[in-house]
């Protein structure tokens, strides 16, 4: 029997890449044709690790003609969130961050070879957003099937918390699986049925799903970089942090990750703690290791750890517990990239986290991908 021909594919936001390594996980026989991304040092990671520089410039530029060029199947787009995070002004399709989606997304009318498949990937809130309205007010019009989902990491066994919203579409002519689910929003990823060994955890709580999920320490980098019992109190100020902004992990490998007392004193309150037998972790935002506050998980390494309950932390207490940031391989990990990826060594350690922050999991798409791409 012959295989199909390969989708032809368009990566539009592609920062460094997740859909791509989220297509190829799922097993989907598909080519990404092209890639579009507006940011040159996002391009350098995604060219370092697949061979091929998107395509630089903003995307609000393009033309339904050079679109059509590319004779696309499908469009995997994860368009800029910051018009709809909670933490923002919310301001939505006024938002000028949001002019380039609507933009693209009115050029399927004008176009001679439209996709047929659409995948849209953002964060929880843009389901309520006037964005989202003309989504679907142009996928009805050119005759689209969608079905909404908001999941996260931890119902895939990954202890990472990061729900975020997808919307899947393909035209009608071609069915989904499971086309009880079209036009809703699904809170579960129940109907994907790709993994028999997940399969049960899917309809559970939020506490059931940690004790389903692997442990943080699965998850941490091979080679030691605990603090171990070296004494990091008071020595370390913000400014080593900085400092150590452009150095690679391995030049000042403890200096770097260690949480610094003042940011400890200053902000212990406000820090979420996990431990390397934790079954979850807060979500890592583009600010994380800028920011201690909201930005994402720090790692207790002291090696007479004991979990200490919340209401029990004092400042000494979170000084014992030798305090560390994920480092950028682990935030990789838990984004569920393979281990191949990599940052070429010019890109800053901040900017690495800025664009792990802006990435996805690949865990979570991987398996939304390979439902979408599915015949019935
Ligand atoms: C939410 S991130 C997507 C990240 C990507 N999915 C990944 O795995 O890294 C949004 C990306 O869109 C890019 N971007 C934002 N506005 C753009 C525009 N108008 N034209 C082209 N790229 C844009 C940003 O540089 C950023 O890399």
């Amino acid at each position: 029997m012959e295989t199909p021909p390969p989708w032809r594919v368009l990566e539009f936001y592609s920062g460094i890449g997740g859909m791509r390594y989220s297509l190829t996980a799922s097993g989907v026989q598909a080519e990404v044709v092209e890639a579009f991304d507006i940011n040159d040092v996002a391009n350098d990671v995604y060219e370092h690790n697949f061979g091929h520089r998107p395509c630089q410039g903003n995307i609000q530029t393009l033309t339904a003609s050079d679109l059509d060029k590319y004779k696309a199947h499908a469009w995997l787009l994860s368009p800029p969130c910051q018009p709809y995070t909670r933490q923002g002004l919310q301001k939505h399709s006024a938002d000028a961050r949001a002019f380039s989606f609507i933009k693209i997304l009115n050029l399927m009318s004008n176009m001679r070879f439209p996709p047929q498949v659409l995948f849209v990937e953002n964060v929880v809130g843009f389901e309520v957003s006037d964005t989202h309205d003309q989504l679907l007010e142009v996928l009805s019009i050119l005759n689209f099937n969608t079905q909404e989902f908001i999941l996260s990491p931890l119902q895939f066994g990954v202890p990472y918390s990061r729900p975020r919203y997808f919307c899947l579409a393909k035209q009608e002519s071609m069915c989904f699986q499971n086309a009880s689910a079209n036009k809703k929003l699904l809170w579960t990823p129940t109907c994907l049925k790709f993994n028999s060994t997940t399969q049960n955890s899917y309809d559970q709580n939020e506490d059931e799903l940690e004790i389903a999920c692997r442990s943080i320490k699965d998850f941490l980098e091979t080679q030691s970089i605990n603090i171990g019992d070296q004494d990091c109190s008071g020595t370390i100020s913000a400014c080593n942090l900085k400092e150590a902004d452009g150095c690679t992990p391995s030049e000042t490998v403890s200096q770097d990750y260690i949480v610094p007392l003042n940011l400890i004193e200053r902000w212990g309150n406000a820090m979420d703690i996990v431990y390397p037998e934790s079954k979850r972790c807060c979500c890592f935002t583009k600010s994380y290791y800028r920011y201690v506050k909201g930005t994402g998980s720090l790692l207790a390494t002291s090696k007479n750890l004991k979990p200490i309950p919340k209401e029990n932390l004092e400042i000494s207490s979170l000084n014992e517990l030798r305090l560390r940031f994920f480092t950028p391989r682990e935030v990789a990990n838990l984004h569920s990239f393979p281990s191949s990826f990599c940052f070429p060594d010019h890109i800053s350690l901040r900017q690495q986290y800025a664009m792990l922050g802006n990435s996805l999991s690949v865990a979570v798409v991987a398996p939304l991908l390979h439902y979408l791409f599915s015949e019935k």
